[in-house]
Order: C-alpha cells, then sequence, then structure tokens
C-alpha cells in the first residue's frame, strides 16, 4: 500500500468515527469548600441509553446541569451534540429534552395550558403542530385524564411526569432525565421505562440518572458510576457486569466436600441459593472444575454467573472510609 493511500484511510476512518451525543473532559465544580464534581471525563456514545449512579451527593445533578449549560463548570470542557456548552446552548438545546429539577411550571394553569406554552417556547416547534404534540405528550406520560387540571393540584408524581411530557415535545436528538422515577407510583415508573425503550428504539440518545439499580440494569446499554464526584466506572453495562467479580456457579448435591475441598486449595468458594458460588479470582474454571473431580465431588453443571449491578455498584462505592452523604 503507498504511504498516500494510507494516509486516506487515516482521515477516512477519522472521519466516520461517530461523535459522541455527550463528551466532557475534566469537568469539575467547586462550590465553596465543596468539590461537587471532580476531573469527570464522560462519554456518551450516539444512541446509548445512559444510566449514571451514584450515592446521593456524588454529583450527578451538577454533572447533568453542566452538560446542560445550566451550570458553569469551574474548569474543564462540555461538548453537546458535538458542539461546545453553553457557547452553543442556543443551537444544540432545541435538540435536546431535558428533565431536571424545578421545571418551573405555573402553577394557575393548567397542565396542557403549561406544555402548550412550553411548545410555543419550543423554536423548532411549527405553531400548527402545538396541539397535537400537546395531547400526544400528555398521553405518553399518562396525564391525559388531568391535563385540564391546575397545576397547583398536581401530586409529586403528576408534577414528575409533566417534566417528562415538556422532554417529550417535540422529537428530540437527546433526552436528559435527572432521576425521572422520582415520586412516581410503580405504574409511573413502569411508563418511564417504556418512555426511554421508545426514545432507544427511535434512535434517541438518553442519559438517565436515577438511584434505581434494577431500572437502569433493565433499561440502560451503558453505565457511568459517580462516586465523590468522580467517574469510577463507565462503560457498556455487559462489558461491565463481565468483568466485575467473575465467579461460576456449580451444582453438586456434595457441597460440603466441594468447599471443603476448594478451601484447601486456597479457592473461595460459598453456598448459595442458586448453588456453590466459586471466585475466580486468581484462579480458572477448568482448574475449579478439576479440583472438585479429583475431590470426589459429583459436579452436575458449571455455568459462569454475571454479576448483577447492585454487586458492582457495593464494590465501586462501598469503599474504605466511605463516609457517603446519604
Ligand atoms: N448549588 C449548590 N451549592 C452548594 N453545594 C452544592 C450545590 N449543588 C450541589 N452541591 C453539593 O455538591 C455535591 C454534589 O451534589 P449533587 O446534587 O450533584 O449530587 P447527586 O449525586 O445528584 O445527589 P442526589 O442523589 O442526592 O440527588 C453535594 O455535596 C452537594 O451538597
Amino acid at each position: 500500500m503507498t504511504s498516500a493511500s494510507l494516509v486516506e484511510q487515516e482521515v477516512g476512518a477519522a472521519a466516520a468515527a461517530p461523535t459522541p451525543a455527550a463528551r466532557t473532559r475534566g469537568l469539575r465544580k467547586v462550590y465553596g469548600s465543596t468539590v461537587a464534581v471532580d476531573r469527570v471525563d464522560l462519554e456518551v456514545p450516539e444512541g446509548a441509553v445512559l444510566g449514571m449512579l451514584g450515592p446521593n451527593g456524588s454529583g450527578k445533578t451538577t454533572t447533568i446541569r453542566m452538560l446542560l449549560g445550566l451550570v458553569r463548570p469551574t474548569s474543564g470542557e462540555v461538548e453537546l451534540l458535538g458542539r461546545p456548552m453553553p457557547e452553543s446552548a442556543g443551537i444544540t438545546l432545541p435538540h435536546v429534552g431535558a428533565l431536571v429539577e424545578g421545571p418551573g411550571f405555573h402553577p394557575f394553569l393548567s397542565g396542557r395550558e403549561n406544555l402548550r406554552r412550553c411548545a410555543s417556547a419550543e423554536p423548532l416547534m411549527a405553531s400548527g403542530s402545538i396541539r397535537g404534540a400537546v395531547s400526544e405528550a400528555l398521553e405518553r406520560v399518562g396525564l391525559s385524564h388531568a391535563a385540564d387540571r391546575r397545576y397547583r393540584g398536581y401530586s409529586l408524581g403528576m408534577k414528575q411526569r409533566m417534566g417528562l411530557a415538556a422532554a417529550l415535545l417535540l422529537p428530540r436528538k437527546l433526552v436528559v432525565l435527572d432521576e425521572p422515577t422520582n415520586g412516581l407510583d410503580p405504574a409511573g415508573t413502569r411508563e418511564v421505562r417504556k418512555v426511554i425503550g421508545e426514545l432507544h428504539a427511535a434512535g434517541t440518545t438518553v442519559i438517565v440518572s436515577s438511584h434505581l439499580l434494577a431500572e437502569v440494569e433493565a433499561t440502560c446499554t451503558h453505565v457511568a458510576v459517580l462516586h465523590r464526584g468522580s467517574v469510577v466506572a463507565q462503560g457498556e453495562l455487559d462489558e461491565l457486569l463481565e468483568a466485575g467479580s467473575p465467579a461460576v456457579v456449580v451444582s453438586t448435591p456434595d457441597v460440603q466436600l466441594a468447599l471443603d475441598s476448594l478451601r484447601d486449595n486456597g479457592i473461595g468458594a460459598r453456598s448459595e441459593q442458586d448453588g456453590l458460588v466459586v471466585d475466580l479470582v486468581g484462579t480458572t474454571a477448568p482448574y475449579v472444575v478439576r479440583v472438585l473431580v479429583e475431590s470426589g465431588v459429583a459436579v452436575h453443571e458449571v455455568h459462569r454467573r454475571r454479576a448483577g449491578l447492585e454487586d458492582l455498584f457495593a464494590q465501586l462505592t462501598e469503599s474504605e472510609e466511605s463516609g457517603d452523604q446519604e
């Protein structure tokens, strides 16, 4: 291959690299003596559903606010849809739907009237589409029945649904939801899950912060775990779960014999509901099976155990002197 064609190939590869929907570099926010966010390098691929996880006070909301240009970083950079924030807010934000704390609806207007006001303020909304878009958004979040009641009388969950409806008024490239299931009943939580699934299917990138690990595990393709203002893990959910605490589950009637022989060989194991869980730290599955078989243990089945998000989260955030501000 000539050097010219090599250069062409490299240029082509660089041009083909997709721009992340959101990216931060060295993001930091300090409030007085509190470092709310520190050295955060976040990368949210286009089309991903990224779950932002972290204990209370770990910096999720502050990071989201900086992404949206609502809070100016002390230092570091934010790019949203390939453009710097907050400088490009005017161009970028019409393509971004956001549910963040305190959406500021008018208490004496109905839900429908409030959403009409939001819709008329949307630069990309054609005035002839407002009526239909508002009804559709109300329907999607399950608020149609209460649409003509005053916002003031809405419950916390209904107010949360209104915020979500405002984020969904238009097709967006990116939707950012800060704790969208806060205050919602189980039906509301299921609806949020459904909405996230629909957004994902339509190719919209979603960033969602949550305390509900099961929700994140069920809805997200990627996760970023924050701890004390810093990202301690991020990437594809499946890959992170594969990498976390490798173990195999062994089905055997000879549990005690198995535990004894593994212990004698320096291998960690414990009996759990679904079988004998053997840690693969410093050992391999074939070696474990050999030890068991040579000790006379009847091995009926062996399968790899994937760590749950809850285990991974605990490993990452319950460090030594973890003084989390719960
Ligand atoms: N406006 C502010 N002024 C002073 N301190 C702030 C401000 N906003 C956030 N903080 C502090 O920054 C840290 C991170 O807060 P943040 O709200 O980003 O965390 P979080 O992960 O969203 O928490 P939670 O899960 O409780 O909502 C906390 O110590 C918080 O007290």
